[in-house]
């Protein structure tokens, strides 16, 4: 059997989301704080000489083909012309639909994992370009460091905000991006504000009011949650992060979690995970 590499592909949070308008084809322009945690996927690459791209783990409700991991292998594999092959397994932990960017991770971690592997010798920003097609929040997780996002994401400024422990919880509901975006009742005009002069502490999730409004689930998890500590909605939900300034509190506080919720507790990230791995690599 051939050697086998693992790359971790973290989840996200959106430290704050506003939306400052809408642009003609449908998408929106965002101002965004992204931060990662030390939590998430485990990609494993096992390289073969097929020319195939297989996925070896099954996703329920995402067929081979539409899989963001299948996606990205390909991608690459078209733009480079590589002639190699890959199997890649994942352990999935993070939910989707989560609002915790797990797709888009998945498929960053393809892109750098590959382009080392397959020894590409892409840079980070050509990545980040291709990888924009397959996700907006794809050029995040290959730059890999926390940052004031703009324009759908992509025009990233590193920041590094304070790297808190944070209780993540998931309500029991799914929620599409592509739901809350085309929603005529969305907030979209929240007015920009100076990447290097605002406080953190005043600025909010533009999709948080419209998620409670119709996801009780959410707005009930999300009233129990303040009561302990400073929470708010990621991307455009279902996930809410509680910040807390030590592991113990976090925990404390999940513990008394009202049955059934779904949790983790993680610390922030302003380096990714996946950039210390890449750093060491070859392992
Ligand atoms: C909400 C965030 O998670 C914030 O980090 C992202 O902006 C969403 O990123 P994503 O899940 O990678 O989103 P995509 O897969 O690119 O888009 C999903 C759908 O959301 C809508 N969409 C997405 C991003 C954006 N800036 N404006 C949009 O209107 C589009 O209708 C699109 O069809
Ligand atoms: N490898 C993958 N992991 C997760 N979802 C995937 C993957 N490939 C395709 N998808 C599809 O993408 C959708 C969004 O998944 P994802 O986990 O990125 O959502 P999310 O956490 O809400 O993301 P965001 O924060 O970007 O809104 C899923 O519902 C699924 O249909």
């Amino acid at each position: 059997m051939s050697q086998r590499f693992s790359f971790p592909a973290p989840a996200k949070l959106n430290l704050f989301l506003h939306i400052t308008g809408q642009r003609s084809n449908g998408y929106h322009n965002l101002q965004t704080l992204f931060q990662f945690l030390d939590f998430g996927d485990k990609l494993t690459f096992e390289l073969t000489d097929s020319g195939k791209v297989e996925l070896l783990t099954t996703f329920k409700g995402v067929a081979h083909d539409d899989n963001l991991i299948v996606k990205a292998a390909k991608k690459l594999q078209l733009v480079s012309k590589a002639d190699k092959g890959v199997k890649i397994s994942i352990d999935k932990v993070l939910p989707m639909g989560g609002g915790l960017g797990g797709g888009s991770s998945n498929a960053a971690t393809v892109l750098v994992a590959l382009n080392k592997l397959w020894q590409l010798n892409y840079t980070t920003t050509e990545l980040a370009a291709l990888g924009l097609s397959l996700g907006a929040d794809v050029p995040i997780f290959v730059h890999g460091h926390a940052a004031f996002a703009e324009g759908v994401g992509e025009i990233i400024h590193p920041q590094s905000p304070q790297e808190h422990w944070y209780l993540v919880t998931k309500p029991d509901v799914s929620i599409s991006t592509a739901e809350v975006f085309s929603a005529p009742d969305l907030t979209r005009n929240t007015a920009p504000i100076d990447k290097g002069d605002y406080e953190l502490a005043s600025c909010h999730n533009d999709c948080q009011n419209w998620v409670i409004n119709r996801y009780p689930e959410v707005a009930n998890l999300l009233a129990w949650l303040v009561e302990y500590a400073p929470s708010q909605m990621t991307g455009t939900g279902a996930c809410i992060f509680s910040s807390f300034t030590c592991e113990q509190e976090a925990r404390y506080i999940q513990s008394k979690l009202p049955q059934g919720i779904e949790s983790f507790v993680a610390k922030g990230a302003n380096t990714s995970p996946l950039m210390h791995a890449v750093k060491n690599f070859p392992f």
